[in-house]
């Protein structure tokens, strides 16, 4: 069993049987029922650049949650100061578009969103270009009230380039979106609460401890179907609306495929707590 630091400010557990030695996250597992895995960027130094390495080991950590089955969901997190202050600038300096292309730059980022398990943000400090993107990436965004974001890619002369042209105004609109990437621009997370990229603001001591309550709560139902409603709401992202429609309809009759529908709504009728199995 490999021992990982404890994660500052939540009393929570510190150890997560399977995890390799990383050198640029942190991995545990955490909540009463030990089901909530959380990966903590962990290059303080750097705000947590995001440089290849910790892209991997993000990558990683999070594939092995995913098919580990006791995890019912994952949180990504930071410290206070940074969630992630971008991609790493000085790694990527003298980088060439041949390079980009031949080494595949961004792929690892797949890793990320191909999870089918539920994926939260819990971001204090700065969430800025990829560190954003990174935010976007996941599922459900929560914040403490002095995390910063925003895209300040134009600053370096340079453009968002893992999804924040194409996610963030699917999040708040074009006109906000333009706004933040052709300014660079940074939103509070009071505004961007308002804008809706993030669903909750929280003190930030409090923030890691009510995520963990978000996951708990995710982790009390069907894990199976958990897996099936992701889907479906990201559908809408991909898709027209006739075509999303039919898709939730198809999950939807998937649903009556599995044990797990017909002990949820058996256990309704029972006036029982549902014990679902993941079948
Ligand atoms: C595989 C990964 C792929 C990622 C995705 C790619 C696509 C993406 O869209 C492109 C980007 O994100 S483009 C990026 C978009 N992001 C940006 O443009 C944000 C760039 N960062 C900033 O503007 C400022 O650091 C802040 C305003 C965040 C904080 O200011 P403050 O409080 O005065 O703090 P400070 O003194 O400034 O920083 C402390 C230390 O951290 C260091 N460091 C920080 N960020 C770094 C980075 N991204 N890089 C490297 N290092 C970074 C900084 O150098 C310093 O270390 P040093 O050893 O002393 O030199």
């Amino acid at each position: 069993m490999a021992e990982v630091a404890s994660i500052p400010n939540t009393g929570l557990l510190k150890f997560y049987s399977a995890a390799p030695s990383y050198e640029n996250i942190l991995v545990s597992v955490v909540g009463t029922k030990k089901n909530v895995g959380v990966i903590q960027l962990n290059r303080p130094k750097a705000l947590n650049a995001l440089c290849k390495p910790l892209f991997v080991e993000l990558g990683k950590a999070v594939k092995e949650f995913d098919s580990d089955s006791s995890i019912a969901a994952i949180i990504i997190t930071g410290n206070e100061k940074a969630f992630a202050a971008g991609a790493d600038i000085k790694e990527m300096q003298n980088n060439t578009y041949s390079s980009n292309q031949k080494a595949g730059f961004l792929q690892e980022w797949e890793d990320v969103s191909n999870c089918g398990k539920p994926i939260i943000a819990a971001v204090n400090g700065f969430a800025l270009g990829g560190g954003c993107e990174l935010a976007m990436l996941c599922d459900i965004i929560y914040a403490g009230e002095k995390a910063k974001f925003g895209q300040p890619e134009i600053n370096i002369g340079t453009i968002p380039g893992a999804g924040g042209t194409q996610r963030l105004p699917r999040y708040v609109g074009k006109s906000k979106a333009m706004e933040i990437v052709l300014t660079g621009n940074f939103i509070d997370a009071h505004e961007a609460e308002k804008m809706g990229l993030v669903s909750r603001v929280f003190p930030v001591d409090k923030l890691l401890e009510e995520t963990v309550k978000l996951a708990e709560r995710i982790g009390t139902h069907s894990p199976l179907v958990v897996k099936m409603a992701k889907q479906s709401v990201n559908q809408a992202f991909e898709t027209t609306l006739k075509s999303g429609l039919l898709y939730e309809k198809s999950i939807f009759y998937g649903t009556f495929a599995t044990e797990d529908r017909k002990e949820g709504m058996t256990a309704f009728i029972e006036k029982r707590p549902p014990n679902f199995k993941n079948e």
